[in-house]
This record gives structure tokens, sequence and C-alpha cells, in this order.
């Protein structure tokens, strides 16, 4: 099995919200890798990162991404920091993936103060500015389709993204 399509994108691209709106036109179920890593932990993602540390979640959530990858066959949303960890580029290769693209102030406003968001609890928008930075190449990297999501509604974006996913030439990123 393998999803109808994976979202990846900074925290505050829409990837949880479009997910679902995606997931209902589509008529297919959404599953959302955090939830996942959640539900195996048996607690939130800040009480993982307090606990147990970054590393301890990064490593829970390849093996939930490569989970879910192989078993899921409606939508996926990911994690901002997913494609941090080079093997789960190597797995996407293969799959339709959708890079949500966001500008610092939309992302900024759409995440508030980073509550839930544990890499957010000090100075939201510097850290937002650095990540955005960092992982810019990154999701460019495992994205068959970008989409500029800044000014836009997630109706707006789901409708956008159907319409490409039906266009012929956005095949799969080939595997290598
Ligand atoms: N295109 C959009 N325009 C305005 N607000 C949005 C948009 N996409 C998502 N949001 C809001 O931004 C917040 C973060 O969205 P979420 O889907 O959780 O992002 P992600 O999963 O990428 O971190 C939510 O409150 C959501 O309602
Ligand atoms: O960017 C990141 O490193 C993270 C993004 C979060 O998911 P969203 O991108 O869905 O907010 C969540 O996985 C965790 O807080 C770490
Ligand atoms: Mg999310």
């Amino acid at each position: 099995m393998s999803p109808a399509v994976v979202l990846v994108g900074v925290m505050g691209a829409g990837k949880s919200t479009v997910g679902q709106l995606l997931a209902e036109r589509l008529g297919k179920p959404l599953r959302d890798t955090d939830d996942d890593i959640v539900a195996t932990a048996g607690k939130p993602i800040s009480d993982i990162f307090v606990d147990e540390g970054e590393d301890h979640f990064r490593a829970l959530e390849r093996a939930a991404v490569a989970k879910a990858l192989d078993e899921h066959d409606g939508v996926l949303a990911l994690g901002g920091g997913a494609i941090l960890a080079p093997e789960t580029r190597e797995l996407l290769k293969g799959h339709r993936v959708v890079y949500l693209e966001v500008g610092l102030a939309d992302a900024v406003g759409r995440v508030g103060l980073g509550v839930g968001r544990p890499l957010l609890a000090i100075n939201p928008r510097a850290t937002l500015k650095h990540l955005i930075d960092q992982r810019r190449p990154l999701y460019a990297e495992v994205a068959t389709i970008t989409v500029a999501t800044d000014g836009r509604t997630p109706e707006d974006l789901a409708e956008e993204i159907l319409k490409q996913l039906k266009t012929a030439d956005l095949s799969p990123r080939e595997a290598t």
C-alpha cells in the first residue's frame, strides 16, 4: 500500500489542516505521523521532548513515517522535521509529496505562541525563521509538487492540490 499523497512543510504550513480537507475530498482517511507518535509514546509531543529529548522523538518519528508509508493508502501528513532524516528522505522517493510552502509572517500568524510545538517554546518567530531557512532545500528535495500557501485558505489549497494531482506529468519522484 502507498499513500495517495504525503504532505510536508514547516510548522504552520497547514499539513494537518489541508490534509484533513484533502482526505475528505478524496474519500480516504487522513493519517498524521504526529498522532501516531503520541499514540505510541502514550503522551503529548511536548512531554516526549521534555522527558526523553528531541533525539528520542526523532527516532519515534522515523519509525512512524516508515510504518505509515508502508501501510497507509490515504493522505499522510508528516511533522515538519520528519524530512531531516536522510532515511526518511530516501523512503519518500517514489511517493507523491506535496510541499506546502509558507513564509515567515503567515507561519508565525498561524502557530501563534507555538502551544504543543516544543521547538517553538522560546522565541517562536526567530525559531521559525531559522527552521524555514534551514529546511527549505530538504522540502524541495523530496517534493513532487510545491504549493505556496501564503494568504490562501485551506479549502483553496486543497482544491489546487487535487487539481495538480490529476495532471498527468506529476508522477512520483523516481526511486534511484
Ligand atoms: N492556509 C491557511 N490559512 C490560514 N490558517 C491556516 C492555514 N492552514 C492552516 N492554518 C491554521 O494554522 C494552524 C496550523 O495548521 P496545521 O495544519 O496544524 O499546520 P502543520 O500541521 O503544518 O503544522 C492551525 O490553527 C490552522 O487552522
Ligand atoms: O518541525 C518540527 O520539528 C516539529 C513539527 C511538529 O509537527 P507540525 O509540523 O505538524 O507542527 C511536531 O512534529 C514537532 O513539534 C516537531
Ligand atoms: Mg501538523
